[in-house]
């Protein structure tokens, strides 16, 4: 049996290049039997780049790596995963048309072979296995992944990798799209290979998770490692420090408790969704930021498409207020001064293949026009590179293809293109998922901007520190109906909020 402390894993002088973009400079990590090794970094430093490497989906450059102490230079992540290195991507890895068990197994049906045909029997059998080993029994296998949910789809993913009971686990900003179970779920399953003396790899921007759950914290910045630190060591400014290369001072919230208008700007009159969400009302008023919360499965990103018009409603109503338009449909929406950040920033808010510019400009055709449809590129240049600059985001020039980014800098782009709108209503769904803490403070404060031009925003987020820190009023949902309402003006008790989610 292989001892806990022995060498794993070995990534030395790894250098990565995509262009002119330079993603790791010489980068050497020394993964141990029976550690959780964290990594983090800001916002494209490379922490996706190096771990989707090690798992073999794409090639380094230069440099070398040692797995079980023999050179490693996998053809694709096919060749990984057979010789027990499993990852979780950042992004959606699971196919919508096919069903439950055909993602756990994608593409390796042979062990379910009958003659010609595959026993979908067999397979879905093996499947539910697999999915029950995780703790994700509710998941039907023999159902099309389109019918669950961005967490559960996580969940399938997640099923599928640990079936191959990998000896090196390797988990990309996963937490972000999980509810709080799911990730109390992944922390367990986490800890499990760690105690069996297996390895794992554990990437993300939540520095409290980080601490709690990893041994060892590796800090990245510009593809270059800057310090390797054991637990015992752990200081959250050091860290945050090291990873930013200046200092971050504390409280990145709003301080105030001005209040907001009396006017009505948007109304949902006892809206009912195909999905179950219960009858429910609501009121923005202009100047507010209402805060959305409850757990994930609460019915609050239904809420956020209802409002938008990308969920069918089924009873009740939407309404711009002050031109009494009925919110049927995104399109109506954005045309009525409505912006929406979606949580599933790659299906639902992003052009992956347009580039970064287009996809900021999608939402400035009034404002950059000429005449008739001729559009003045210096205003629209103009119109991207403010955001551009606002929120750092990593890029070579904004002609590059969002699909080229890092998830973090994606989330700005889709932020920063509903900013650059100056949309009079914003929904904003978990509006700082996968962002870097230096990045998330420049955000808070555009929203606060926002408010305090007199737009209305309401902010769904399973964050609470973020709710309380920004909403003028928060409701929390529970199965789809509202359970509490608490006013900043009040005081926020944190205890109390938490009470009416579960
Ligand atoms: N396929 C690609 N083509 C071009 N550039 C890329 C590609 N993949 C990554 N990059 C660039 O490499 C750099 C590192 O990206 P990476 O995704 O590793 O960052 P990250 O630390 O994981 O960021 P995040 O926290 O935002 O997920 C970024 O500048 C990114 O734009």
């Amino acid at each position: 049996m292989s001892a806990k402390g022995e060498v794993l894993f070995e990534v030395k002088d790894m250098c990565k290049n995509f262009g002119v973009t330079v993603a790791l400079k010489s980068v050497d990590i020394t993964i141990k039997r029976g550690e959780i090794r964290g990594l983090i970094g800001e916002n494209g430093s490379g922490k996706s780049t190096v771990s989707s490497i090690i798992a073999g989906i794409q090639p380094a450059t230069s440099g070398e790596m040692y797995y079980k102490g023999k050179p490693w230079k996998p053809e694709n992540a096919l060749e990984a995963v057979s010789n027990g290195i499993g990852m979780i991507v950042q992004e959606a890895g699971t196919i919508d048309n096919v069903t439950v068990a055909e993602n756990i197994f994608l593409g390796n049906y042979q062990p379910f072979k009958r003659g010609m045909f595959i026993s979908r029997s067999k397979m879905n059998a093996e499947a539910k296995k697999a999915l029950d080993k995780i703790g994700a029994s509710h998941i039907n296998p023999a159902y099309p992944t389109h019918l669950y949910d961005m967490q559960e789809r996580k969940l399938i993913e997640i099923a599928r990798t640990m079936y191959n009971n990998p000896d090196l686990f390797v988990v990309d900003e996963t937490t972000t799209a999980l509810s709080q179970k799911g990730r109390n779920l992944l922390y367990t399953l986490m800890h499990k290979a760690a105690a069996e003396n297996k390895a794992v790899v554990f990437i993300s921007h939540d520095l409290d998770e980080l601490i709690e759950h990893c041994d060892t914290l590796t800090i990245l910045r510009d593809g270059v490692i800057i310090d390797n630190i054991e637990k015992a060591d752990y200081e959250e400014n050091d860290i945050k420090h090291k990873m930013v290369g200046r200092e971050i001072k504390g409280n990145y919230y709003r301080v105030d408790t001005d209040g907001f208008g009396e006017e009505v700007v948007l109304k949902a009159d006892c809206i009912t969704t195909m999905k179950d969400l219960l009858c429910f009302d609501l009121e923005l008023h202009k100047g507010e930021i209402l805060g959305i919360g409850g757990l994930s499965d609460c019915g609050m990103h239904e809420l956020g498409r209802a409002l938008y018009g990308l969920e069918e409603v089924v009873d009740g109503k939407v309404v711009i207020t002050q031109s009494d338009v009925v919110v049927k449909s995104p399109q109506i929406a954005f045309k009525n001064g409505m912006g929406y950040v979606s949580k599933n920033r790659d299906t639902e808010s992003l052009e992956l293949n347009a580039s970064i510019g287009a996809n900021i400009q999608s939402t400035g055709y009034k404002k950059n026009r000429l005449f008739g449809s001729i559009m003045s590129s210096k205003k629209e240049k103009e119109y991207a590179m403010l955001q551009v600059d606002a929120l750092a985001i990593k890029c070579v020039n904004i002609l590059q293809p969002v699909k080229a980014m890092s998830g973090g800098n994606k989330q700005k782009v889709v932020f920063g293109k509903w900013i650059a709108d100056d949309a009079d209503i914003l929904i904003l769904d978990c509006p700082t998922r996968g962002v870097d803490i230096g990045v998330k403070a420049s955000m808070y404060r555009l929203i606060y901007e926002m408010k305090k031009k007199g737009k209305s925003i309401v902010m769904i987020s399973e964050e609470m520190p973020e709710l309380i820190g920004m909403a003028d009023r928060i409701l929390i949902l529970k199965d789809g109906t509202l359970n509490g309402e608490f006013y900043r003006k009040e005081s926020y008790n944190e205890h109390q909020l938490i009470e009416s989610m579960i």
